[in-house]
């Protein structure tokens, strides 16, 4: 390791010290953390099975950036540079429409033998794998409905492909020996005011007690459910609300979903985690950043990321939190995407585990105000840049920007080739 990169880390942890602050144990702590890289950045939601199906359920990627995976091996091929330039071991959330198999199978037919290439793939890489049912970009999901569509038939197919998506998901939490974390989300709603809002409810709240019926082993899966307020399309109304998914998860057992893009544009997901995980064993994250609207920009190191890590750092929430990334830009490198969305969700956590919190909580119950102030603003400023170097040294990754030209060195000798 470079030797200015060590000397500015032993200042760095000085100064830490000076506060009761443990670098060392911090950088062990950080190391144990996962955050599950969705695979849907690496080719603009498109998927594999259905190659000619538009991109629906009221979500966009806009841009046309050069490059994406067109198949399965490429798309694992991306993860794994995208994988050597993140610090740590992280996992990989798939959605069904990812499916490898040259089989013409339909969602409600799809089996784990589907998968198994990407088990095998986990498995060389040492990583886990996280799922989700794709009700979107299909036909019987064109009038915007799945899970609470009046249409017995359709919700029906709705719900076997849910069944079958439990089951892929238990088959990658026994075979890969990490706990598979299955998130839930429809999309369905109405672009105007409906008349019976009442209704596609109690059919969603049904179909979701079907999909649930089965015991599975939640050492190898467990399900988390994801509320969204408005979608393209579903402006008016989104039949699973937050509401309507706090009671469900709440009442079921299920870790609830919070999308930082499914809110009122000022609403924001890190004033919540501690009032879910009050009442909640779990919790499952889309980190995102929603510009506007649910746009899933990728992740920077704004206000939200920091204050969603200081969240789960303060409370202690994190082991009873999963960390999903949920972006989609077509407008960039896409795997430069996923490096930087994860890269600084990282950091921030390592940023909120390099603050003072027991120094800070004694400050603020004995009313100082201003010292509590005072402090969280010095801290800001504080060496966590010298800190994050040498967590990345050690870690065998690119330290700062260095890994924009390994990015770039495969955009010109693999990408731009596709
Ligand atoms: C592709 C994802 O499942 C999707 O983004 C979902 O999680 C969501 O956030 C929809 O807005
Ligand atoms: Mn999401």
């Amino acid at each position: 390791m470079d030797q200015s990169i060590i000397n500015s880390y032993n200042e760095a942890k000085k100064l830490y010290a000076s506060h009761g602050i443990n670098v060392d144990e911090v950088l062990e702590k950080l190391s144990q953390i996962k955050v599950s890289l969705h695979c849907w950045q690496g080719d603009d939601v498109r998927g594999f099975l259905f190659k000619d199906k538009e991109l629906s359920g009221g979500i966009a990627v806009t841009g046309s950036y050069p490059g994406r995976a067109n198949t399965p091996n490429e798309l694992r091929q991306d993860l794994e540079i995208a994988l050597s330039l993140i610090p740590g071991k992280h996992k990989v959330n798939l959605h069904a429409i990812y499916a490898d198999t040259t089989e013409k199978v339909d969602l409600d037919e799809l089996e784990p033998r589907h998968f198994a290439s990407w088990v095998d793939w986990a498995k060389e890489q040492g990583i886990g794998l996280d799922f989700n049912p794709t009700c979107f970009s299909h036909p019987k999901a064109a009038d915007g409905f799945t899970l609470s569509h009046a249409d017995d038939d359709i919700r029906n197919f709705w719900i076997k492909h849910c069944k079958a998506s439990r089951k892929i998901a238990e088959s990658f939490g026994r075979e890969l020996g990490q706990t598979c974390v299955t998130n839930f989300w429809v999309p369905d709603g109405y672009k105007d005011t409906p008349v019976d809002r009442l209704a596609p409810r109690e059919r969603l709240k049904n179909s979701l007690d079907e999909v649930f019926s089965e015991e599975i082993n939640p050492q190898y899966n467990i399900d988390a459910v994801e509320s969204k307020l408005f979608g393209i399309g579903s402006e008016s109304y989104v039949v699973g609300s937050h509401e309507f998914y706090m009671g469900y998860g709440l009442t079921r057992g299920k870790a609830i979903c919070l999308d930082a893009g499914h809110f009122h544009p000022t609403e924001v997901i890190s004033n919540k985690l501690s009032s879910i995980l009050m009442f909640s064993e779990q919790l499952l994250l889309h980190v995102s950043r929603p510009v506007r609207w649910d746009s899933d920009h990728v992740v920077t190191m704004d206000d939200e990321l920091l204050e969603i890590a200081r969240e789960l750092v303060r409370g202690d929430l994190l082991p009873r939190t999963n960390i999903g990334l949920d972006f989609f830009d077509g407008s960039i490198n896409h795997i430069a995407a996923w490096v930087i969305g994860t890269r600084n969700t990282i950091k921030a956590l390592l940023r909120a585990m390099l603050e003072p919190v027991e120094e800070l909580k004694k400050i603020e119950l004995l009313g100082d105000y201003t010292t509590r102030l005072a402090l969280v603003e010095e801290f800001k400023s504080y060496p966590f840049g010298a800190v994050w170097d040498y967590y990345c040294a050690s870690q065998g990754t690119p330290v700062r920007e260095q890994w924009l030209a390994e990015v770039k060195t495969y955009e010109q000798e693999v990408l731009s080739a596709r």
